[in-house]
C-alpha cells in the first residue's frame, strides 16, 4: 500500500480526535478495506509559516519506515493544494498525557510507570540503532493502543544523529537535555535524559524543573538539579538519576535500562 496514490476521497472522516497546532487529527476509516486510521490533517498555510515544511518531511520519511510495536505506524500521506494529510496508525486509548492527567493523583502506580518505561526504551532502542533520535519525548507525544501497549508518535523533532538544532525551540522545556536548552550540539543521548525525565513525572505527577518561568525552567535544567519527593521508591530514585546525568556520556545504555533492577521487579 506504500506506493498507492491515496485521495481524501478514499476515506470517511469521523470525529476530531485532537487538536494542533499545524492541524487537527480526525478518526478515519478506508472506504474498501474499512480499516480504522487516524488521519493527521496539516495544513500548508501553517507550516510554510512556522517554516515546518522540513520537519514534517523528516516525520513522514521517518516514521514510515519504522516497524516497532511500540511505534506508532505511518501508512502514507497525500496532499491537495491546502492541505498535507498524513494517514496514521489509530491507538484507541488517547494519550498517556491524558491518561496521566485522568489519574486522582495525577500520576501512575510504580507497576505501570516501569512497564511503560521499559516499552519506550525498547522502542527507543529500536530508533537509535538506526541513528534516529526522537529529541520530543513527553507525555502528549505518547499514545496507547488496544491492549494499553506504548505507541511513541509524532516524530515532527526527530533527526538522524548527531545533529544540531536548526529549528527554533517552541512548546515545553521540561523534556530537553541541558545539551539542548543550551544550543550544544546532542546526539540520541538526549532521548536518555527525557527517559529519565518521564520516568520522574510518571511516579510524581510533575516533571524535576517545571518551574513559573521559561528561565527558571532553564536554568535548572542546565544544572540539572532536581529533587524528589519523599514517597518515590529508591530503584525508581536510582534509574532516573542514572538517566538525568548533565554529561550524556554518563547516562545509563538503553540496554541496561533494560535489566535495571527496578524495571525487572515488575515483569
Ligand atoms: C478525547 O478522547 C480521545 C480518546 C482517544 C483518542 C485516541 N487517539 N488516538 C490516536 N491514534 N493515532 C493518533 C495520531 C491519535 C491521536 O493523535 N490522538 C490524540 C491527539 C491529540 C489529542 C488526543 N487527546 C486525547 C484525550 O488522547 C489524542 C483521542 C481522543
Amino acid at each position: 500500500e506504500e506506493k498507492k496514490k491515496w485521495t481524501l476521497d478514499d476515506f470517511d472522516i469521523g470525529k476530531a480526535l485532537g487538536k494542533g497546532k499545524f492541524g487537527n487529527v480526525y478518526l478515519a476509516r478506508e472506504k474498501s478495506s474499512k480499516f480504522i486510521i487516524a488521519l493527521k490533517v496539516l495544513y500548508k498555510s501553517a507550516i510554510k509559516e512556522f517554516e515546518n515544511q522540513l520537519q514534517v518531511q523528516r516525520e513522514v520519511e521517518i516514521q514510515s519506515h519504522l516497524r516497532h510495536p511500540n511505534i506508532l505506524r505511518l501508512y502514507g500521506y497525500f496532499h491537495d493544494d491546502t492541505r498535507v494529510y498524513i494517514i496514521l496508525e489509530y491507538a484507541p486509548k488517547g494519550s498517556v498525557y491524558n491518561f496521566l492527567m485522568s489519574q486522582p493523583q495525577k500520576r501512575f502506580t510504580e507497576d505501570v510507570c516501569a512497564r511503560y518505561i521499559r516499552q519506550i526504551a525498547d522502542a527507543l532502542k529500536y530508533c537509535h540503532v538506526r541513528n534516529i533520535i526522537h529529541r520530543d519525548l513527553k507525555p502528549e507525544n505518547l499514545l496507547l493502543g488496544s491492549n494499553g501497549e506504548i505507541k511513541i508518535a509524532d516524530f515532527g523533532w526527530s533527526v538522524h544523529t548527531p545533529s544540531s538544532r536548526r529549528t527554533t525551540i517552541c512548546g515545553t522545556l521540561d523534556y530537553l537535555p541541558p545539551e539542548m536548552v543550551n544550543g550544544n550540539s546532542h546526539d540520541e543521548k538526549v532521548d536518555l535524559w527525557s527517559l529519565g525525565v518521564l520516568c520522574f513525572e510518571f511516579l510524581c505527577g510533575k516533571p524535576p524543573f517545571e518551574a513559573t518561568s521559561y528561565t527558571d525552567t532553564y536554568r535548572r535544567i542546565s544544572k540539572g538539579y532536581f529533587n524528589f519527593p519523599s514517597h518515590i521508591p529508591k530503584g525508581a530514585q536510582d534509574l532516573i538519576r542514572a538517566l538525568m546525568k548533565v554529561n550524556p556520556d554518563e547516562r545509563l545504555r538503553l540496554e541496561s535500562v533494560l535489566k535495571h533492577p527496578w524495571i525487572l521487579s515488575f515483569r
